[in-house]
This record gives C-alpha cells, structure tokens and sequence, in this order.
C-alpha cells in the first residue's frame, strides 16, 4: 500500500506541556483517516505540524513522498488546509472567499474560475456565491471554509473538526462532500471528537489520547480489540425451570445472567449457537417476548481504551 503521509516518533510540547508524546503512522493514499480523540488530545497539534503551519520538537514525517523538513513550501502547495478556526472573510463574497485562497495556490484563469465553481458546488453554496459570509449560519461558513482549503484540487486534505457546532443538515453535506473528494482521488485525514463522523466516513480509524495514539484500524478491528463477544438479552415469561447450567452446555456461552423476566447470554461472536440458545429457553417452557443482541461499540470501546468518555 502506498503512503500519503508517514510519521515517525513525533513529539511536540508547549513549554513544560506535552501535547504529542511520540506518535507514529501512516496514512494510505486515497483513505479517508479518522482521527478520533477527546478535547486537548493532541489533534490540532498533529494536524498543524503536518499542515507545515507548527513545527515539530522531534520526529520525521513524510507528506507525498517528500520529507517534511526543509519541503514544507513546496509541499504545501499540494495539501488543503481546513483549519479549526475559520479563516474566511466575512464581508466579501463567498466566491471572492474561495477566489482568493484558490488563487494563492498559482491558479489563474479559466483554470482558477472553474476549481472555484467546483468547490463552491461540491459544498453546496454555488447558488450563494454572491452572498457574504457574514449573512450566512455557522453551518454554511463552515462550509465555506471548506471550499477555501480544497479549491486548488490538492491530493492530501487536511480538516481539522470541520463540524463543531453546526447542524445537522450542514454536517451530513460535509460529511458527503468529503466522501466525494476521496472518490475523486484525494486523502484526507479528519479529525474529530465526534465518534459517529469516523464511523460514517473513515476507512481507518486512530484514537488518539494524552498525546498518544492508543489504538488504530478499521472500526471493526478497533471493537474486536476490546470484545469478541455479543450479549443477547431476551424478554421472557416463566424462567422458573431455567437453569444457568444447560446455557453454558451450548459452544461459546461465556456468561449468563438469569432474573424473573430478562436472560442475558454472552458468547463468542463466531460461534453460531443463537438456535441452541433459542432451544434451550422454549423447551424450559419459557415464551420469548422480545430479543436483542448488543456488540461492543466504538463509543464502548473508546471508554474501554482510554477511561474517558468521548463526550467529556
Ligand atoms: N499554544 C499552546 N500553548 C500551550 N498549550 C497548548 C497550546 N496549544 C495546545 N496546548 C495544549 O496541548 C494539548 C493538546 O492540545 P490540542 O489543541 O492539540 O488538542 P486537541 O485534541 O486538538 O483538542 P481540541 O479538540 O480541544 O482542539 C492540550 O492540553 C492543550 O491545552
């Protein structure tokens, strides 16, 4: 697999402040990476020092092939920067917006006016180009400031929690339009505190904690870290003649739980019992209401990782 984005051994303080405590990855080209992590986690710092704006204390990066030092002019005519705070101006026009930061970027011409189209399009606000910013909500400047950071067409984006405080409608645009933008070939690493953005959109998944990164992979690979297993809860009548024991004869039981109207049965995710689980409350008499089955999660397993709640 070919890479976007290596990083090795990063390290950044702020004074005595530890923000990145030697931190390595890859980003794949063409991915789409979620960068998953509570407030103060360290993500602005690692975005900034990839969009060349920070430098690090320590460690080697390579962005598209190019070592990060000593190449940071060259290398960021080929990223977008979509930074946390917005940097659009709010009393000249949304096309003017995009115009001008497309334009530092060496576009001219017909070339220029046709990528500053295609932003404003893909964000969903061609129809607004005229307006300004500063008649627009917090969710269309946001998408704005998107436009601005993605014009030139470059291969790696970077967006730094392009949501926060927006809504929903503007969030699902972003959303989609990011999706876009690796379907036309980009890499883009997102950062976020918001677990169901990586779940939406993310091939990979890093949850990054105290300036450390504590897990990585697919969502499936990060909850299959935590728990192989999936509970079933049944809503029952008569559990009188139900004992504890015939559930943990059937292959892959690890738990079970029993009251006067709820069975809980834990089990490896692989095995295929769910009917000998069924078989052995029906043939106890037991009627069955209701049944649901509950896998671990990624919020779960955030909590797991790091004892933090994402939400905190
Ligand atoms: N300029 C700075 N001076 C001192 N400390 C800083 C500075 N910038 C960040 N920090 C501290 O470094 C740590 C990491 O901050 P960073 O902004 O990278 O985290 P984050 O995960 O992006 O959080 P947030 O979601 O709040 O932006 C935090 O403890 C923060 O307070």
């Amino acid at each position: 697999m070919e890479h976007a984005v290596v990083v090795k051994n990063l390290h950044k303080s702020y004074r005595d402040k530890k923000a990145v405590n030697g931190i390595d990855f890859v980003v794949n080209k063409g991915e789409i990476l979620g960068f998953l992590g509570p407030n103060g986690a360290g993500k602005s710092t690692i975005m900034n020092i990839l969009s060349t704006i920070l430098s690090a204390d320590e460690g080697e990066i390579t962005i598209l092939g190019v070592p990060l030092k000593k190449n940071a002019k060259s290398i960021k005519l080929r990223i977008g920067i979509v930074p946390q705070d917005l940097a659009i101006y709010e009393e000249i026009s949304a096309e003017k917006n995009v115009r001008f930061f497309a334009s530092l970027y060496h576009l001219k011409g017909q070339m220029l006016e046709d990528k500053v189209k295609a932003a404003l399009e893909l964000v969903g606000l061609y129809d607004k180009k005229d307006h300004k910013p500063k008649t627009f909500s917090g969710g269309m400047k946001r998408r704005l400031n998107i436009a601005c950071g993605i014009a030139h067409q470059p291969q790696l984006i970077i967006l730094d929690e392009p949501t926060v405080g927006i809504d929903p409608q503007s969030r699902n645009h972003i959303l989609e339009s990011i999706k876009i933008l690796k379907q036309h070939g980009a890499t883009v690493i997102y950062s976020t505190h918001y677990m169901e953005e990586v779940e939406a959109i993310s091939d990979r998944i890093l949850i990054i904690n105290e300036g450390k990164i504590i897990a990585e992979g697919t969502k499936e690979e990060l909850n299959r870290k935590v728990s192989d297993e999936i509970t079933y809860t049944f809503s029952v009548k008569n559990t009188e003649r139900l004992t504890v024991e015939a559930f943990h004869e059937i292959d892959g039981v690890t738990k079970v739980r029993l009251s006067a109207d709820t069975i809980e049965v834990t089990s490896g995710k692989s095995e295929d019992n769910l009917n000998g689980i069924i078989g052995v409350i029906t043939s106890s008499g037991c009627k069955i209401h209701n049944m649901s089955r509950t896998e671990a999660s990624l919020e779960t397993t955030f909590l797991e990782l790091t004892g933090r709640n994402l939400r905190d």
